[in-house]
């Protein structure tokens, strides 16, 4: 039987069109499971790992405007946790810090390598108020008593307590109760054997007075220094060697454990007294030994008459002329001069003995 004409185009037109309809639904399920092929699977969309890939998207869109922006479609990012490329932290976000990692240059916490140890009241918060001054230095502000105190937290929250250095900056940490720890030199050690140790001594009388000011001020009760410093609490007897004030003055006494950890090369003695009629010479002698470029100098200070003492024209975080706090510096109350010359027989030989291992004659009387 003859089929007409017209019925063979249409019915040609009919296969037509299912074989349009086969293909383009072949080729749109290949292009659906090559795109969900090159995605990540499971769970990993919900991690940072997922943001990459749309990230990764929306970078190719930004850069091929053709592909509609608004892609209702696709709703990756509700999942996403956004987390910033940089883990940046306060301080490390400030300009100043954006400008240097914008030329590369990347500031980290680095443990300390050098260290002000001691001693107490000898004029330590001022040597590093004053090389702190120097830009390839920074400082932790407070004291950190780690290795007294805070050991057993581990180097890692040591480290976090430190500030942020650039390459080439050093970083120091004073506490002046390391010098009288007894395990300070051997954990000092375990952190860096090449750890600079700083000790600002002074005279142990004033020092020792010194000490006392600061108990009283925060204990007014306390008895009078004459009496604490000797045993049954007068003159006519012997000194009192387990009072602290007093103890700490036996400067020799601790050196000798520090100098079983570490060569006498390490050390840098600066003279309490010296740092207060002339801060500067002192600070020539720290920058020296720190391998610094001598950048403070007398220039950077003035004597303040008010005060006693010389104060700063600026320094790291002020840039007006200031002093020390008030808590530096402070009146001493009167002590009888029989007193002091006990103090002082009691700690010549001691004395004697710490210039002997230091090499350096004081001229404490
Ligand atoms: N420039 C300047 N300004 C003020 N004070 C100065 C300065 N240089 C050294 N000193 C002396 O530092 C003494 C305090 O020592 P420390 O900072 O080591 O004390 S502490 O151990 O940290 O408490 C402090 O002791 P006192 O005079 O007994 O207050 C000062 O004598």
């Amino acid at each position: 039987m003859e089929i007409p004409v017209s019925r063979k185009i249409t019915l040609c037109l009919l296969c037509l069109g299912i074989l349009s309809l086969y293909l383009s639904y072949t080729f749109n399920t290949c292009l659906v499971s090559n795109i969900s092929k090159s995605l990540p699977k499971h769970k990993t969309f919900c991690t940072t790992q997922y943001l990459n890939v749309t990230y990764f998207l929306q970078l190719q869109w930004r850069h091929h405007p053709l592909v509609p922006k608004d892609n209702t479609g696709l709703h990756y990012t509700t999942a996403v946790r956004v987390v910033p490329l940089l883990a940046v932290n306060e301080t490390d976000a400030s300009p100043k810090y954006r400008f240097l990692r914008q030329q590369g240059l990347q500031p980290a916490r680095q443990l300390p390598s050098a260290l002000i140890i001691g001693v107490k009241k000898g004029g330590t918060r001022a040597l590093l108020e004053f090389i702190r001054i120097h830009p390839d230095v920074r400082a932790a502000g407070s004291e950190v008593h780690f290795f007294d105190k805070h050991y057993s937290k581990g180097f890692e929250w040591y480290r976090h307590h430190m500030p942020l250095t650039l390459e080439g900056q050093i970083t120091i940490e004073k506490s002046p109760s390391y010098f009288i720890t007894k395990e300070a030199p051997r954990r000092v050690q375990h952190m860096n054997p090449s750890t600079k140790l700083l000790v600002v001594v002074r005279d142990p009388v004033t020092r020792s007075i010194s000490d006392y000011t600061q108990a009283i001020s925060k204990k007014p009760e306390m008895k009078p220094f004459e009496e604490l410093a000797f045993v049954n609490g007068t003159t006519g007897n012997s000194i009192d060697t387990s009072w602290g004030p007093i103890k700490l003055g036996v400067y020799a006494r601790y050196l000798v454990r520090w100098l079983k950890c570490f060569p006498l090369s390490q050390f840098l003695f600066v003279s309490g007294e010296r740092l207060i009629v002339d801060p500067a010479i002192e600070l020539k002698r720290v920058q020296d030994f720190l391998g610094l470029k001598r950048v403070v100098t007398e220039k950077h200070f003035y004597f303040n008459s008010t005060k006693g003492f010389p104060c700063l024209f600026k320094s790291e975080g002020r840039s007006s002329p200031h002093c020390l706090g008030k808590t530096k510096g402070r009146n001493h109350p009167y002590i009888n001069p029989l007193v002091l010359q006990k103090l002082r027989d009691f700690y010549r030989p001691f004395n004697s003995r710490f210039y002997q291992m230091t090499g350096i004659n004081f001229g404490w009387s």
